[in-house]
């Protein structure tokens, strides 16, 4: 029996970013392994026209969930949506829903944030600081909670290359930071944005680095742990393999890339990709969840789940991977042939942007317009080349993560519990783990078929062949127009028709001799 599942039976569970990435595997993972815990609190917003329960009702009709039915087939019924807006003060979350939540709540699970890495400087603190304060606030006055588990990320001290299992303060204060934002208006704030993040490439990793500063000041006098995800990718194994829904981190890459739109990259191959499972992050956040509540570590715990200590992979091998896997199960209707090149060099990552991704863009939009269609690939690929840019700090630069909390974690689960809730990526074959991950993509995200493998590959073919037919007529054009123009590319033509004559001469006379 497992004593981690039995742990969350008959309990009331808070989720805050049930409905992202995360949120949903966690989810999941906990009505699977828990059938019998009593209700999981989920803080949403209304979104895109759906209201809070079309967007439950939603999440629980998908692929992922198709499981936890059979398992817990009263799933609809435990789950319980809190209006929340965290961009607005005290949440939002009315009065009687508060006053349940603080009579209900045994654990909290904190996984909302914004994860873009341009957002605002303002919007960033509102997500990731101020609306953390304000949940530990609200936890405070919980009568039965047990423990708070944050989510953050391991990059908040990315601007360090070695980093511990510690906090890491950043040189103003949260609070001050929280007050600040009150009262500075845009431009300022906007102009001091660089000299605050120091050394760190966006928003995202400074308010996270804040967020986890305020989770152990505010979090004082509540069992509170912290997680350190890496960058997190589609499922391994758990409720099956590739799972993905949403293009953050590599999977947007993989789509570009296997769509043809994305040929070549700034990235440093032999750079760790510290990718970690969803699942695996998942089976440690329910790890600490019980750890936490049950041991009551002092002081707070911070968990690295990150891959490059124990079974590192890098991005040279990743590309080739994910290039193999288009191979065998392209995706259907590419604008070019999947291709994989890795730079370092600037100059030449500046002469494939032109030459490979905004070249054929103009070419395209070109011919969209003589057929009489509006033109958008420049577009789409002005967007795509910015978003590889914010990426390219990630893929240029290796750090270590110390894991010596989640090696004693593990040490400390029963082997029933290392079974089923297992974090330990050492036995990740990342060969499987990249293809099954490219095969969610086109599945899950793109909802192809692959059924339709067969006509995908005709079309590469196609595609083949035009790229083989226009680099022939280019050539020919450029040569015609030397010839014109230039004696010695008339010499060289020549030279090179007289030299196959007669090398086809010699041949033939050779083979007549021999008969
Ligand atoms: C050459 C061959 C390569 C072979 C493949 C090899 C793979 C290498 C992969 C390398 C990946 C490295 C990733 C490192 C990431 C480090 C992460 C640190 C970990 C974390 O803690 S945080 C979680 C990660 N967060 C993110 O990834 C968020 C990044 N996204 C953003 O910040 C914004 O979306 C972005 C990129 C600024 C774009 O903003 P904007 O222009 O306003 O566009 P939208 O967000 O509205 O989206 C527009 C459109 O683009 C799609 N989209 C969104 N994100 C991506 C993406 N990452 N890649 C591609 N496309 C993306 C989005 O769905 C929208 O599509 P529509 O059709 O709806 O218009
Ligand atoms: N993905 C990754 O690679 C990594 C993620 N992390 C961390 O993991 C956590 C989860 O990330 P992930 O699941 O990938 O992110 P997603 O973007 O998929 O999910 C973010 C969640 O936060 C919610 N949210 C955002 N803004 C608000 C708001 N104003 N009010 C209420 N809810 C809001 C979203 O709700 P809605 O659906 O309404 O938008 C969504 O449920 C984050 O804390 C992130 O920092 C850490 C390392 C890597």
């Amino acid at each position: 029996m497992s004593m981690i599942a039995a742990f969350y039976d008959n309990k009331s569970i808070l989720i805050t970013g049930a409905t992202g990435f995360l949120g949903k595997v966690l989810m999941e993972k906990l009505f699977r392994t828990s059938p019998d815990l009593k209700v999981i609190y989920i803080l949403v917003r209304p979104k895109a026209g759906q209201t809070l329960q079309q967007r439950v009702f939603q999440i629980l009709n998908s692929k992922l969930f198709e499981k936890v039915k059979e398992v817990c087939p009263k799933v609809h019924e435990k789950i319980k949506p809190i209006y929340a807006d965290l961009n607005q003060k005290d949440l939002a979350i009315s009065k009687e829903d508060v006053k349940e939540l603080l009579s209900s709540v045994n654990i909290i699970f904190h996984c909302a944030a914004t994860v873009r890495f341009d957002d605002p400087l303002r919007h960033a603190v509102q997500l990731n600081v101020t609306a953390t304060q304000q949940l530990l606030h609200i936890a405070s006055q919980m009568t039965k909670l047990e423990a708070f588990i944050h989510i953050s990320t391991a990059y908040s001290n990315c601007n360090l290359k070695h980093i511990d299992e510690v906090i890491y303060p950043c040189s103003v204060e949260p609070k001050k930071i929280i007050q600040s934002m009150e009262w500075l208006d845009d431009a300022i704030i906007d102009e001091i944005t660089p000299k605050l993040i120091a050394g760190r490439p966006n928003t995202y990793t400074y308010t996270k680095a804040l967020g986890e500063m305020v989770v152990q000041e505010e979090g004082s006098n509540l069992n509170v742990a912290i997680i350190r995800p890496s960058i997190v990718g589609a499922t391994w194994q758990e409720p099956f393999p590739g799972w993905v829904d949403n293009l953050n981190g590599p999977s947007g890459l993989i789509v570009a890339a296997g769509k043809g739109f994305l040929r070549s990259i700034k990235a440093t191959p032999m750079a760790v990709a510290d990718l970690i499972p969803v699942d695996t992050v998942v089976n440690l956040t329910l790890a600490v969840g019980w750890y936490t509540a049950v041991h009551r570590p002092k002081p707070t715990l911070i968990y690295h789940c990150t891959s490059g200590t124990t079974n590192p992979c890098n991005w040279g091998k990743m590309g080739l991977q994910v290039l193999a896997t288009f191979e065998k199960a392209p995706f259907e209707r590419a604008f070019r042939r999947p291709n994989a090149d890795f730079t370092t060099n600037y100059f030449t990552a500046s002469y494939w942007n032109a030459v490979s991704h905004r070249a054929p863009a103009i070419i395209y939009d070109f011919y969209l317009r003589l057929t009489g269609r509006e033109p958008r690939m420049t577009k789409l690929m002005n967007r795509l080349l910015r978003t590889i840019s914010m990426l390219e700090y990630f893929i240029n630069r290796s750090w270590e993560w110390s894991t010596y909390n989640t090696e004693m974690l593990m040490s400390e689960l029963s082997p029933e519990d290392q079974r089923v809730f297992n974090f330990d990526v050492s036995q990740l074959n990342w060969l499987e783990y990249i293809e099954n991950y490219v095969l969610g993509v086109k599945k899950y995200i793109l909802k192809e078929d692959m059924a339709g493998i067969p006509e995908a590959k005709q079309h590469l073919k196609r595609l083949r062949n035009i790229h083989y037919f226009f680099n022939t007529a280019l050539f020919l054009i450029i040569w015609c127009l030397l010839i014109a123009r230039s004696q010695m590319a008339r010499n060289m033509w020549f030279f090179i028709v007289s030299f196959c004559y007669k090398f086809l001469s010699y041949f033939r006379a050779s083979r007549t001799l021999k008969i």
